[in-house]
């Protein structure tokens, strides 16, 4: 489905912030609509469609939380220990209907009823049976180890709201709630394709001056993370009209494409002439190293992020700008990760005026956690992804960073 007009809209020729390019995917990109009912089972990534009400309350009955003795607060002895009577006993699942006499304690286990008026439980290890009766030591506060009906959630209210990215534990209070199915948004069809001459698959005996493409292979995993199903349309060459001619074919049937390479402004370079082509660009060239060249535009109507050629690039430019695109085209409630703050175990010099994003290891120093920074900047070095833990945000406005200043830092596990 298309969710940008091929209007005249006219890419910057300056290089923009990041959080311009980010209000332009913002303001010209719309959700998919449709949903689709599935098993929750199979639901995890997914995003939720509609918001999702709490059928019953959560827990369904008032029960203990632990293994025990439940009493009336007002039967025990406010002056010393309590020696009461087992009256019942009740386990999970069970249900007591008997008139229990005042003063008496039900012998209860976690997970059963409370019987009514029943607002607190000792723990047996607090407890000493002694034949039919127990002795409870005095001081447990009303209402100890007692859960009450709804107070995890209320019948009616809300437990998710639609546009939330569904995790496991999203799952499992689904599952709690009673529910076997769940309203989310279609998946989006994204077509993916790498651009090069000197790019060939792995499997292939190495040719001189090619290289195998990596790119297409860890950026379809990280579109299969976001959820998307991919259209591998392999490796082009260094070809406007090939470039073209992809898209075209393309746009109708797919929510995204996706590229990499050729978006720099190298003579070979002919993705954004392609996209200008049969669309318009959106943007072109961000502030951020690495992947300044990124661009971002419209093909027949279908949104099209470029993203550049190094794999370093690659990834840095999925992160902060085709996951957020994504999050959006898939009506998802999106929030980019926080950094946390850190120590740098480092001194580095950079321009004002664009953000970085630093390849690091975090190491614990003296009860602190600092950031060693890995000894490759190179943009085209993979090593230095797989051997780093994730990257330091250093904004516009910084040119120096000493060892010992706080630094923002973001892990690959949350940028993904
Ligand atoms: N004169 C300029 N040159 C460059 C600029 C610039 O602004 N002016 N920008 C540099 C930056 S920053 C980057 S990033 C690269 C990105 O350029 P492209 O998007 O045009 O990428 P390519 O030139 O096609 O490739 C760059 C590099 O990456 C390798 N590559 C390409 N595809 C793959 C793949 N699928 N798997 C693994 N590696 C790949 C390619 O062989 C090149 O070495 O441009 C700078 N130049
Ligand atoms: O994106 Mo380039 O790799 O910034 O150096």
């Amino acid at each position: 489905m298309a969710q940008l007009s091929n209007d005249c809209f006219v890419c910057q020729q300056e290089v923009i912030r990041l959080v311009d390019a980010l209000g332009l995917i913002t303001e010209r990109i719309s959700s998919v609509t449709d949903s689709v009912i599935i098993p929750i089972e199979a639901s995890d990534g997914r995003i939720l469609a509609v918001d999702v009400l709490a059928p019953v309350d959560l827990p369904p009955f008032d029960n203990s939380a632990v293994d025990g003795y439940a009493v009336r607060y007002a039967d025990l002895n406010a002056s010393g220990e309590s020696y009461m009577r087992i009256a019942a006993r009740v386990t999970a699942g069970a249900q007591l209907n008997v008139d229990l006499p005042p003063g008496s304690a039900v012998r209860i286990f976690t997970g059963a009823p409370t019987p009514a008026q029943f607002d607190t439980v000792f723990m047996q290890e607090d407890a000493t049976e002694d034949g039919e009766n127990v002795r409870l030591p005095k001081g447990l506060r009303c209402g100890a180890n007692r859960r009450l009906a709804g107070e995890d959630l209320k019948r009616g209210s809300i437990a998710l709201r639609a546009g939330r990215r569904l995790s496991p534990s999203d799952i499992a209070l689904l599952a709690a709630l009673g529910r076997t199915t769940v309203v989310v948004r279609h998946q989006l069809r994204v077509a993916l394709f790498s651009t090069g001459n000197e790019v060939i698959p792995p499997g292939r005996p190495l040719e001189v001056s090619k290289i195998y493409d990596a790119n297409r292979f860890m950026l379809r995993a990280l579109l299969e993370r976001a959820n998307c199903m991919v259209t591998d349309l392999g490796i082009l060459p260094d070809s406007e009209a090939a470039v073209r001619r992809a898209i075209v074919a393309a746009a109708d049937t797919h929510d995204l494409l996706v590229s990499s390479g050729g978006v720099s402004a190298g003579d070979e370079d002919h993705v954004r002439a392609a996209v200008a082509s049969v669309g318009s660009l959106v943007f072109w060239r961000v502030s951020i190293k690495p992947g300044r060249p990124v661009a971002m535009g419209v093909a027949g109507g279908t949104p099209f992020i470029g993203l550049p050629g190094n794999p370093v690039a690659v990834f840095v430019t999925f992160a902060l700008l085709a996951r957020p695109l994504i999050a959006r085209l898939a009506g998802e409630e999106y929030q980019p990760p926080y950094p946390v703050t850190v120590v740098s175990g480092f001194s580095y010099e950079k321009k004002a005026g664009r953000r970085e994003y630093v390849r690091v290891r975090l190491f614990s120093r003296d009860g602190a956690v600092e950031a060693q920074k890995h000894p490759s900047d190179g943009a085209g070095v993979i090593t230095s992804l797989t051997q780093t833990d994730g990257l330091l945000e250093l904004p516009e406005h910084a040119t120096r960073i000493e060892p010992g200043d706080p630094v923002g830092f973001l892990s690959y596990a949350e940028l993904l």
